[in-house]
């Protein structure tokens, strides 16, 4: 590590690699920020696959739950994992759900009081992470990746939409795929950003695909059929009718009997993994 800036919270050796904890002092979030980090055994540089976590998940949820690092360190791909939101600040009503506040960022920056100053995910996963990461870790940022889970997967959805220029390959587990339909993206989409819903279709994945256009890489999605959010949140159908709409590739996977868990995630991770690695290697 290079990075004055980063402080290891914890650095084990994992398949050959090193599996690390981080925090820093965020400028977009303006309070301290943690990620994780596994990097695959040898110098480098590794392509990124950046991971969003779903709803009161932290930066750990995934490194522990989805064992992504047997397939990463096979394939020599680096895992970056931030957090789901900031954290510490004490924000009136921050904790008062499990589906806004902490651990539920959303992945954008906030224009509403009182999270407009710390709820910035967007920049924070955009810019700032991708930067200390480039300076802190062996990284070839020029082969990035994006994938996530429910609410990450909305992340990943919405942020390779956003910012096309930046990922090469893009995957997702059971995303909401379209927040303005949905109750989890109306509380969470009026809280962040008002009442205009004309800015919501900004960060939901089937209007950006209306209103932005396909991206060049395929999408791979597995949704689990036992899903407990399947019908009120997640509504894959939405997407599926968007991407076929602007010409979209888009492998949607309905696991049968699967559900919202990160067993479903371990189940299939392997094949996220390769997904990525291949189009890093294009
Ligand atoms: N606490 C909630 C359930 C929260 C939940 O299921 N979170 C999911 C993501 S949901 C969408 O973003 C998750 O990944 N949880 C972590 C895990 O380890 O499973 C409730 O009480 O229903």
């Amino acid at each position: 590590m290079t990075a004055t800036a980063l402080t290891a919270v914890s650095e084990q050796k994992c398949f050959g690699g090193t599996m690390g904890v981080y925090s820093h002092a965020s400028t977009s979030t303006g309070g301290t920020m943690r990620f994780s980090v596994f990097r695959p055994q040898g110098e480098g540089p590794f392509p990124v696959l950046t991971w969003l976590a779903g709803l009161t998940c932290t930066e750990e949820t995934f490194m522990i739950k989805a064992g992504a690092q047997r397939f990463a360190a096979r394939e020599g791909l680096m895992l970056v994992a931030p957090d789901t939101s900031p954290r510490g600040h004490d924000v009136p009503g921050e904790a008062e759900s499990w589906d806004f506040g902490v651990g539920a960022g959303f992945y954008l920056d906030a224009t509403e009081e009182p999270w407009a100053r710390h709820w910035r995910m967007e920049s924070y996963v955009t810019q700032e992470l991708p930067a200390l990461v480039e300076a802190s870790f062996p990284a070839d940022m020029s082969r990035q990746g994006i994938s996530g889970h429910s609410m990450g997967g909305h992340g990943a959805l919405t942020l390779a939409l956003r910012h096309k220029e930046r990922w090469r390959s893009v995957s997702a587990f059971a995303p909401i795929s379209a927040p303005t339909q949905c109750p989890w993206g109306e509380k969470a989409f009026s809280g962040y950003l008002g009442q205009d819903r004309s800015r919501w279709a900004e960060h939901d994945a089937c209007e950006l695909l209306r209103s932005r256009g396909p991206l060049p890489c395929e999408i791979l999605v597995d949704q689990g059929t036992a899903d407990q959010f399947l019908e009120r949140e997640l509504k894959p159908g939405l997407l599926e009718e968007a991407a076929r709409e602007v010409g979209q590739r888009l492998t949607l996977r309905r696991q049968e009997g699967y559900d919202h868990s990160y067993w479903f995630i371990q189940t299939f991770i392997e094949h996220h993994i390769a997904h990525h690695a291949q189009a890093m290697r294009g």
